[in-house]
């Protein structure tokens, strides 16, 4: 049975269910609707690297089963027990507060303190530590400013009221000076705030987008695109509020409100210590606010992750969603995380309308309670009105100050809350492809030997992909090699491209192993077209060019392009090798020529071709036929070519011909050898020639 979720907060309470019983779902029959064909709920949580699936048999599920007249049948008593359960859930505390229920565990990075993360950022942005202190410098003058206006400010009625001249016009100066510093300085503070900030954005985006690179590609197997993009965009852009938005707003108003408490303790240290009390009480109840935020601030940029994930898949298979019609599904499958992003979303308002509730209490209250005990005290002649007014002011002050901190801490708490995955990410350490500086040989003649290797892919351990492989490839030899689909032939390559290592056994390439080379060394000296080429969106010329190190004149490109017989078709293109291309802007067969140009023009000692299997067959065979006639007819470039070959003309070409079957080398030899042979690669051909005919 397919489930339909009829609202929003129905859909909450189903995924709370599901985890709290993992076994058995508790529903309210109002709120799902079922269809009789299907018979699985899935709900998937994108996790870092595994998805959570929970099915859970809808068949077995009798109280919606059944016929709405079981609704009917609810006892009042039934009804008044739900009504004050429901109720009790969204008190403060209960269990509609909960975020536990609404993600696995397992999906959340490795909490950080706050300091921990400050910390970290510091460490981005201490380079220009001066920029900080400047801000910090302007702020405490700000600060202070702003903290004498309501003292001066009182002064000056006061001393007007009782007819002071000199000493009025001597607090209206200083009234006058304090409003021009602190407006200076509030400036030039937000100012160097923003401007650190920034660079506290950019420093972390560019720290964490090249850490991502140097990543092993497994490493890109278990995370999802937009998993990543949603770090460097949404994450660092909530970052980026903690230094020009959260900490100059706390540093701010804890200045002012310890000035403020002092001078109320001073004024009258009873009223001084109400004020005090009342403040800790917010504080407290501030305390338990930012941790609520900053839980919630992670599961919004899970949910934003996990948005984004669906968004750029759909939008990258944007023609097969419209090829299948289904962009309703789609739709509906990119709202589910907007539901639960709006869940939060939800509650985070309902948190903040508790939080500012209190505050409005409390305020009152000191404010009451200053009148209160501030006007006994005028009457039992203690305390002047001056003293009172400026008491209202500063208690005012204090309460604010300590909201603001409050509503910043919050801030801050979701900003770290935020940057724990980003960190999480910027930790790792590179692959050791990177790290290890290894030898550069002399000259390379492209012999590649394969010793006894074994590999499975570290995302599917129990499944072994390639067993026991012997194989050697002698300098400029053709080899092609084939099998059915899924028996290895890609993984092989990738290995020699290290792309992934060996479990087992060893690569050699001209008897050195290929671990002790130096990784970028070796790469600059391998030509790879692969099945499918992906091209970036830039000019033709920048797709041929891309990668090669060494220099490269416009002719070198044509003649690369020429002999991947691509020159014909840029030609008649309206910009010519100036033409912007992306994937979706050429043909299948047009992209691999450009791939071929691209990797015949580094002039590789080893070439490694991924002939294409699904409708570009004829295309794909005669540009890779091309590829192998240019190299057997140029004496002077001698290379070793890796072909992967489905094509009988292709594999025809070679010099030599690898059968692979289940991870294992099963054939070797000519053609005619193999034919001969009436093994695996006879069957094969015997399937292609029947095929054809
Ligand atoms: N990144 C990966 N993670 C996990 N398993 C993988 C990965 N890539 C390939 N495999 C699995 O490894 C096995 C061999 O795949 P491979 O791509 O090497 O086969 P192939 O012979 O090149 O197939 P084809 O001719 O269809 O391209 C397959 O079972 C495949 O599902």
């Amino acid at each position: 049975m397919s489930l339909t979720l009829c609202n929003h907060l129905y859909s909450c309470t189903f995924i709370s269910s599901l985890h709290q019983s993992h076994n058995f779902i508790k529903l309210s029959p109002n709120s799902l609707k079922f269809s009789p064909n299907k018979s699985r709920i899935r709900i998937l949580y994108p996790t870092r690297r595994k998805r959570v699936i929970i099915s859970a048999a809808v068949n077995g599920y009798s109280a919606v089963q059944g016929s709405n007249s079981d609704e009917t049948h609810v006892d009042f008593g039934e009804k008044v027990r739900n009504f004050v359960e429901n109720f009790r859930a969204i008190l403060p505390g209960g269990r509609w507060w909960k975020f536990d229920d609404d993600v696995q565990i397992e999906m959340m990075a490795k909490s950080v303190s706050v300091w921990k993360a400050l910390s970290r950022m510091w460490e981005l942005i201490s380079e220009d530590r001066v920029l900080v202190f400047a801000a910090f410098a302007a702020l405490i003058v700000t600060a202070l400013s702003e903290i004498s206006i309501p003292h001066f400010l009182t002064a000056s009625i006061f001393t007007a009221q009782s007819g002071q001249v000199a000493v009025f016009h001597r607090n209206v100066r200083l009234l006058v000076l304090l409003c021009v510093t602190s407006g200076i300085c509030s400036g030039l503070r937000g100012c160097f705030f923003g401007i650190a900030n920034m660079i506290l954005v950019k420093r972390m985006r560019e720290t964490l987008y090249s850490t991502l690179l140097l990543q092993d590609i497994s490493f890109f197997d278990a995370e999802t695109v937009g998993d990543l993009t949603s770090r460097l965009g949404a994450d660092c852009q909530q970052v980026s509020r903690v230094i020009g938005n959260d900490l100059n707003l706390i540093f701010r108003n804890v200045l002012q409100a310890t000035g403020a408490l002092i001078y109320l303790l001073v004024l009258s240290w009873p009223l001084g210590l109400i004020t005090l009390a009342i403040c800790c009480a917010l504080f407290t109840i501030m305390l338990f606010y930012g941790k609520y935020q900053k839980k919630a601030a992670k599961l919004t940029q899970e949910f934003t992750a996990s948005s984004n994930e669906v968004a750029q898949e759909t939008l990258s298979l944007m023609r097969t969603v419209r090829v299948y019609g289904t962009e309703h599904h789609e739709t509906q499958r990119y709202n589910k995380w907007l539901d639960r992003l709006a869940d939060i979303s939800l509650r985070q308002s309902a948190a903040y309308g508790i939080w500012n509730l209190s505050f409005n209490t409390l305020y009152h209250s000191v404010q009451v309670t200053a009148v209160l005990i501030g006007g006994m005290s005028i009457l039992a002649g203690s305390l002047t009105a001056e003293q009172l007014t400026k008491f209202i002011l500063y208690s005012e002050w204090l309460i604010y100050s300590t909201w603001w901190v409050g509503d910043n801490v919050s801030s801050l708490m979701q900003s770290v809350g935020a940057s724990e995955k980003v960190f999480q990410l910027m930790d790792l350490s590179p692959s050791d492809q990177f790290t290890h500086q290894g030898l550069k040989l002399e000259k390379l003649s492209g012999r590649i030997e394969f010793k006894d290797i074994c590999f499975y892919y570290s995302s599917r351990e129990t499944v072994s992909v390639l067993q026991h492989i012997n194989l050697v490839v002698h300098p400029s030899e053709v080899v092609a090699i084939v099998g059915l689909s899924g028996s290895g032939k890609s993984t092989l390559v990738n290995l020699l491209l290290r792309l992934y290592e060996p479990k087992s056994g060893q690569i050699l390439i001209d008897g050195y192993p290929l671990k002790d080379l130096d990784t970028k060394w070796m790469r600059e000296r391998i030509g790879y077209v692969g099945q499918e080429p992906r091209l970036f969106h830039m000019d033709i010329s920048s797709n041929i060019r891309y990668g090669c190190t060494r220099n490269i004149t416009q002719e070198d490109v044509e003649s690369a392009a020429k002999q991947a017989y691509a020159h014909g078709f840029i030609s008649a293109l309206p910009n010519g090798y100036k033409t912007i291309v992306d994937d979706d802007l050429l043909s299948g067969g047009q992209k691999q020529r450009i791939a071929i140009a691209r990797a015949i023009i580094r002039d590789p000692s080893i070439l490694i071709l991924d002939e294409a299997t699904s409708a570009l067959d004829a295309e794909s065979e005669y540009n890779v036929k091309g590829v192998i006639r240019a190299v057997r007819n140029d004496l002077k470039t001698k290379r070793t070519v890796v072909v992967i070959a489905h094509r009988l003309s292709t594999i025809q070409a070679a010099d030599r011909i690898v059968v692979m079957n289940g991870g294992r080398i099963v054939e070797t030899g000519s053609h005619m050898e193999l034919l001969k042979k009436d093994g695996m690669y006879s069957q094969l051909t015997g399937r292609q020639a029947d095929a054809v005919a």
